[in-house]
């Protein structure tokens, strides 16, 4: 018998496992990162689209999920997911509603939720508060991709509230779609044309509208709000938005036809504006006095028109940043930025 103390083997936890619900623009990104890092703490346990799911064992992105998703299980879309146990982590990359309801039902099944959905955060503002309540005692709530793309920006907020700042405003350009729409748009190009570049670039939303009427801003500009102390309901913000009533009205396989819509007024109005030496931005905006999301025509030296393509730009005012607020900018859509984002808080959550 050896001098050495005998030590009780202890059982090594599991590792967490990683439900994937969105395989878009975001989803897709999200597998390749994961399969490049090849980090053993985050074995996928399930894809899924709206249609069908996956099942995998332990897998970590396997070169071959398209085909293998396309015959996997049916999946009704729904969040109720087979097979995970306390500890794993669901991603939300959809911008499915009855997803983002999910959330708070997944946190009080003891899953973690990193989201690059909305619609959670930003959504009822009582969903919100449901969803922060829960996000304790080593549940956790990933939003990093919810604002500004993975931006420093919810973060930043809340490390000035904890360090006793109150949040006086905060204005910014909050969509990229729009930000890369509005960057060098004179009116001589059709704004359509714009949009769909815009789709194809994987800026924007899975319906164009969401981004075009200003509500995608908007469940920003919400989250943003109540992660700074006001807790707004979308109500309460006065969105100003680019659609025509057709446009609006139109049945989803149409909206392609009616973008045409746009192309008269926007670029009327980007004429106009550039005869003036200014430049379209659309703004979001809040203080204690209210919020509004707009387009609004800057001098071409404002701080909120010097960002290019596709970056958001957003000032903070707060107790410590009084007289000049603090900025922060960087591209704010795109596979790339919000798949890191989501990562960066896959990461967070395996090293807690
Ligand atoms: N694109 C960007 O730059 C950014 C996007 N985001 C957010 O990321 C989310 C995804 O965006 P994006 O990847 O561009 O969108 P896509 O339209 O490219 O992809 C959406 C994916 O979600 C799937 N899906 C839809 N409903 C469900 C459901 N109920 N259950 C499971 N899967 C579902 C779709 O499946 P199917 O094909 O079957 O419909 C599809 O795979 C959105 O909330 C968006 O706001 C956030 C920051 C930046
Ligand atoms: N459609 C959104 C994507 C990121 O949130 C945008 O354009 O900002």
């Amino acid at each position: 018998m050896s001098g050495r103390p005998q030590v009780a083997e202890v059982a090594k936890p599991a590792p967490r496992r990683i439900a994937l619900l969105g395989v878009g623009t975001v989803g897709r990104a999200l597998l390749e990162r994961l399969r490049a890092l090849d980090d053993p703490r985050l074995p996928l346990g399930l894809v899924a689209n709206s249609r069908r799911r996956l099942p995998l064992i332990g897998a970590s992105s396997p070169r071959a999920w398209p085909d293998a998703l396309a015959q996997g299980e049916p999946h009704d879309g729904s969040g109720a997911l087979p097979g995970l146990a306390p500890g794993d982590i669901v991603v939300d990359a959809t911008a499915s509603a009855e997803l983002a309801a999910w959330h708070p039902r997944w946190l009080r099944q003891g899953l973690h939720v990193v989201s690059a959905n909305k619609l959670g955060l930003g959504g009822p503002l009582l969903r919100q508060h449901e969803i922060r309540a829960l996000a304790t005692d080593g549940r956790h709530y990933g939003d990093a991709a919810t604002v500004g793309a993975g931006l420093p920006l919810l973060r930043t907020l809340r490390e000035l509230r904890a360090g006793g700042d109150r949040i006086g405003a905060v204005v910014g350009v909050l969509s990229g779609t729009l930000a890369w729409l509005f960057d060098g748009y004179d009116g001589c190009e059709p704004f359509s044309a714009r949009v769909r570049a815009a789709v194809a670039q994987g800026y924007a939303e899975p319906d164009p509208r969401v981004d075009l009427s200003g509500e995608d801003v908007c469940r920003k500009l919400l989250i943003l709000a109540r992660t700074a102390g006001y807790p707004l309901e979308q109500a309460e913000v006065r969105v100003d938005s680019l659609l025509t009533p057709a446009l609006a009205a139109a049945a989803p396989d149409h909206v392609d036809a009616a973008l045409a819509e746009l192309d008269g007024p926007l670029a009327e109005r980007a004429a106009r504006t550039a005869r003036d030496g200014k430049v379209l931005r659309y703004v979001a905006r809040f203080d204690a006095a209210g919020a509004r999301i707009g387009l609004e025509a800057l001098p071409a030296d404002d701080p909120l028109a010097v960002g290019r393509g596709c970056d958001n730009r957003v000032a903070i005012w707060s107790t410590r940043y009084r007289d000049r607020p603090l900025q922060i900018q960087g591209p704010g859509a795109g596979a790339e930025v919000t798949a890191a984002a989501l990562l960066d808080d896959l990461l967070r959550i395996v090293a807690s």
